[in-house]
């Protein structure tokens, strides 16, 4: 069950955000920046007709228009498939690829679930492309109101490796701090920026994912962020092993609206001490992908394996997990497993029951 980490595959960033909340407006600073210049833009459009592409100032022939019938989830497996495929060859000039990474905008409905699913998995992408990190536009202005009213806001937020907010300067101080408490709850780990009238820097988009872009080393801390899950004040009071638990809607959150989608949203870590036997993991794995795969968003790991020197490092997206990637070595002196998850309404104690359920070994 393992890969080896490929050196060569070319890192995609998924830019997500709910409609309006500046994509398009980002876009077109981005690709003015030296770390994009080379980059191919996807972008994906609800309805037949858009013109959204030529708003982006770039040489347009590095822009590329997915013109599907409906959002980018629904014909993830056809169109992008396909349009993944063949720009290696396409846009090649004398045998050389002319561009150096990709950037997928989706449409502001789309769940992003599948869109992931296919980098992770799909035989010809995964082999070709590797995620580099997701980052989720939020509008500061709308932004309580999305989340209040749309799910897939939270699952764009809480699939986040980076969070944008964008138009603070059309929100009070007070009110950007709020959504700010929020998007922390949903998930702790992703870093927030704002950006103004589309103005992040590139860099801070950048190598959010295990390996950097010089494709040598992992950053397994950079990429667990588990001290982050111990940052917020919103922590759950029953002890953890490496960290914490934020289980929304607890009492003390007298603001909250009780029927929030996120109050839902539980963000934890937990450590396990004894190695795990592959198919420990694998079963385990199983198991809660085929129970509560819908409900677990996003899971990332450094795992030991028992009786292997090197570690395993697992990243799932609902119930699609990469192939695990062993890494060339510990990146500390720590060698218990780690984990954190993103999940609705399952808390750590299913997770951690699971595993002793059905290999003996505690949590
Ligand atoms: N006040 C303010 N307006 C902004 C900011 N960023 C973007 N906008 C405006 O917000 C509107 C929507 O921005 P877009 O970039 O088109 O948003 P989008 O996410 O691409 O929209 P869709 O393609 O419809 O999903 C535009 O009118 C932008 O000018 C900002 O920081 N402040």
């Amino acid at each position: 069950m393992t890969a080896s980490p490929k050196k060569t595959l070319i890192p995609v960033t998924l830019l997500t955000g709910f409609l309006g909340s500046g994509k398009t407006t980002l876009l077109n600073q981005l690709v003015q920046q030296p770390e994009f210049s080379d980059a191919l833009i996807i972008i994906n459009e609800f309805g037949e007709m858009s013109l959204d592409h030529m708003l982006v100032a770039h040489s347009t022939e590095n822009v590329i228009m997915e013109m599907g019938n409906g959002c980018l989830c629904c014909t993830i497996r056809g169109d992008l498939v396909k349009t993944l495929r063949d720009i290696t060859w396409r846009f090649s000039r004398g045998g050389e690829r002319h561009f150096s990474r990709v950037l997928i905008e989706t449409t502001g409905l789309a769940d992003p679930a599948p869109i992931l699913h296919t980098l992770m998995t799909h035989p010809q992408i995964a082999s070709r492309y590797r995620l580099d990190g997701v980052v989720t536009l939020v509008d500061a202005c709308a932004g309580q109101h999305t989340l209040d009213q749309h799910p897939e806001a939270i699952k764009q937020a809480a699939v986040a490796d980076v969070l944008l907010l964008s138009k603070q300067d059309l929100v009070t101080d007070q009110d950007y701090q709020l959504l700010q408490q929020r998007l922390r709850k949903i998930n702790p780990a992703a870093p927030q920026w704002s950006v103004s009238q589309g103005e992040a820097s590139a860099e801070k988009l950048l190598d959010l994912g295990l390996f950097s872009s010089s494709g040598k080393t992992a950053d397994v801390e950079r990429w667990l962020r588990e001290e982050a899950f111990a940052d917020t004040p919103h922590v759950d009071k029953t002890p953890s092993h490496c960290g914490h638990e934020h289980h929304h809607g607890h009492d003390h959150d007298h603001h909250h609206d009780v029927n929030r989608h996120d109050d839902h949203i539980r963000a934890f870590c937990f450590a396990i001490e004894t190695p795990l036997t592959e198919q420990q993991l694998t079963t385990w794995l199983e198991v809660l992908m085929s129970f509560m795969g819908e409900n677990i968003l996003r899971v990332k790991g450094i795992l030991n394996i028992k009786d292997q020197d090197r570690p395993l490092v697992i990243h799932g997206v609902q119930h699609i997990f990469h192939p695990p990637v062993p890494l060339p070595a510990w990146p500390t002196e720590d060698r218990r497993s780690r984990l954190v998850f993103i999940t609705r309404d399952i808390g750590r104690e299913t997770v951690e029951g699971a595993l002793k359920a059905l290999t003996g070994i505690e949590g």
